[in-house]
């Protein structure tokens, strides 16, 4: 692996408790960070060490547990892809991922199954065997929503739109996803993709990683840099429907996780801030001098973005876990 070195922008979230002058300088770093790179780390966003260590504490232990424990939420009989993924489970761009991993989102009651991605809608599975998993993921989507609906508010006070612009999207049924995420370590003679490139199909990303862990890269202009994890920080980025609010002006990265070497291993919590399945995103009307550096949505004809959020999230979802795809929703695939 290339060495331990970032360029992504730090912003930090304090300022807005600062006067004016210093929420001005928060927005401003914001908007050209996610301009620029589409990642940056968030800091002095008031998360104290020990809840994130209790949360990486509580991970660790849902991944000792025995495997009948893990498969018994398997994610293979959830039609809504909640639940345990074992490794090898996963693709992204058509190949394994190497981890390990429990996805959990909010719970709703099903719609129906029309459009279909209404079927996204509907329970969790908690493991029985660790009752302490579910109070301290509750915990974190509560902090992580709070921090999510505060920056998509400054976005959209940075692009000259109303602070409340994004709010109605996430007002009802906001469909928010986590996952706990344990990349084990492999040999340099293996395959090593932890995770592959892949842009994320929803707004907005509040990433944890384990302090120290390195893995995590990030494209800028066609070159892979290390996005190591930063002191008290999340890694936040922005997903395709960001991109398409702004016309590009904020950009949705490719990224990648490469696994850990052999003998050491990497958890990760990634939180995905996502609007309500059946929601569009707001186009913002950029002022002059920003849309003239709005280069458009970027076109891809083999992952064409849809404004409708629950449409990016199925394609997403049926690409990434084939065995739910056929098990459940045989009929989608074309
Ligand atoms: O685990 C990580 O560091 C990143 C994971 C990621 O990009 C994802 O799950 O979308
Ligand atoms: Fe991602």
């Amino acid at each position: 692996m290339s060495e331990t070195r970032t360029r992504l922008p730090i912003v930090d979230l304090s300022l807005l408790d600062g006067d004016q002058a210093d929420a001005d300088a928060f927005r401003a770093s914001l908007r050209s960070a996610t301009h620029e790179f589409g990642f940056f780390y968030l800091v002095g966003h008031g998360i104290d060490r020990d809840v994130r260590d209790r949360l990486f504490a509580t991970a660790r232990e849902f991944f000792a547990l025995p495997d009948a424990d893990k498969f018994s939420i398997e994610m293979l009989a959830s039609p809504q892809f909640r639940g345990y993924t074992r490794f090898g489970g996963e693709y992204t761009d058509g190949a394994i991922d190497w981890r390990e991993q429990i996805d959990l989102a909010a719970e709703y009651e099903p719609l129906g199954d029309d459009p279909a991605y209404l079927r996204l809608d509907g329970p969790n599975a908690w493991p029985e065997a660790l009752p302490a998993l579910r109070e301290v993921i509750v915990d974190w989507q509560r902090r992580c929503n709070e921090i999510g609906l505060r920056l998509m508010r400054e976005w959209a006070v940075s692009l000259g739109a109303p602070s409340d612009v994004f709010d109605e999207a996430f007002a009802q049924r906001p469909s928010t996803l986590l996952k706990v995420v344990r990349y084990p370590g492999r040999d340099e003679s293996e395959d090593q993709q932890g995770v592959g490139a892949h842009k994320d199909p929803g707004v907005l990303t509040l990433l944890l990683v384990e302090p120290g862990k390195g893995g995590l890269q990030v494209d800028h202009d066609g070159e892979w840099i290390d996005a190591p994890p930063v002191d008290d920080a999340f890694v936040v980025n922005i997903g395709e429907l960001l991109e398409f609010a702004t016309d590009g002006y904020l950009k949705a990265t490719l990224h990648r996780v490469v696994s850990p070497s052999a003998g050491s291993e990497r958890l990760s919590v990634p939180f995905f801030f996502n609007p309500a399945l059946s929601s569009t995103m707001p186009q913002i009307t950029l002022p002059p001098e920003l849309a003239a550096q709005a280069p458009g949505v970027t076109q891809d004809p083999d992952n064409v973005i849809s404004g409708t959020f629950g449409e990016n999230m199925l394609k997403a979802r049926l690409r990434a876990h084939p065995d739910v795809a056929a098990r459940h929703h045989a009929d989608l695939l074309g």
